[in-house]
């Protein structure tokens, strides 16, 4: 059994990657990592407030550097950030160094879960739903370009996704377990 491989997490905002990473990460006995949390951990300020001072660059370019240092582990589950894909280089990195799982919902499941808090820049705008619905549509074809297995997060609890994804991995389509 090749329990070495990192496990990747990508897709939109409140498909639940930071949620399901943090709990796949316990049930297979894998170190947690959350790119956004690490950029925070790093700067000691939020994400809105690397947007207000450096704007998306800024925040992109503190992104491209985490992923780098990070995808040198090992037996690891790291949440990315919804935009991580956008950087051709991350994709290569990722691809390369980890099973990608893309966590799929509809945007208006992923407006749902991310209306209530203000820690989302991209989504301090007086129409949200739409610019869900924006960047789904320029992101899909490259979290799935990305992706070793999607699994959907849709009107589903975070239980029933994390044992969906180890029964895949038990099952050997990926090889990581
Ligand atoms: N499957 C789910 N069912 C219900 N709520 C969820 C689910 N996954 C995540 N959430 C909730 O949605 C919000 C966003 O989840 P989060 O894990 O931060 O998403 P992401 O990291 O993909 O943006 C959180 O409040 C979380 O508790
Ligand atoms: O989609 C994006 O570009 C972003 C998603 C956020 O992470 P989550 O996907 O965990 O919400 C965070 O990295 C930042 O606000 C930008
Ligand atoms: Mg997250």
């Amino acid at each position: 059994m090749i329990r070495a491989q990192n496990i990747f997490i990508v897709g939109p905002m409140g498909a639940g990657k930071s949620t399901v990473g943090r709990q796949l990460a316990e049930a297979l006995s894998y170190t947690f990592k959350d790119s956004d949390q690490e950029i925070q951990r790093r700067t000691g300020v939020d994400i809105p407030t690397i947007f207000e001072f450096e704007g998306e660059a800024g925040f992109r370019a503190r992104e491209r550097q985490v992923i780098i240092d990070l995808i040198a582990g090992e037996r690891m589950v790291l949440a990315t950030g919804g935009g991580v894909i956008i950087d051709p280089e991350n994709r290569q990195d990722l691809a390369a160094r980890g099973v990608v799982i893309y966590l799929h919902c509809s945007a208006e499941q992923q407006h749902a879960r991310t209306a209530r808090d203000r820690n989302r820049p991209l989504l301090d705008t007086e129409e949200p739903l739409q610019r869900l619905r924006e960047l789904m549509e320029e992101r899909e074809p490259l979290y799935r370009q990305v992706a070793d297995m999607v699994v959907t997060t849709e009107k589903r609890g975070t239980g029933s996704v994390v044992k969906e994804i180890v029964r895949r991995l038990e099952e050997g389509a990926t090889g990581v377990l």
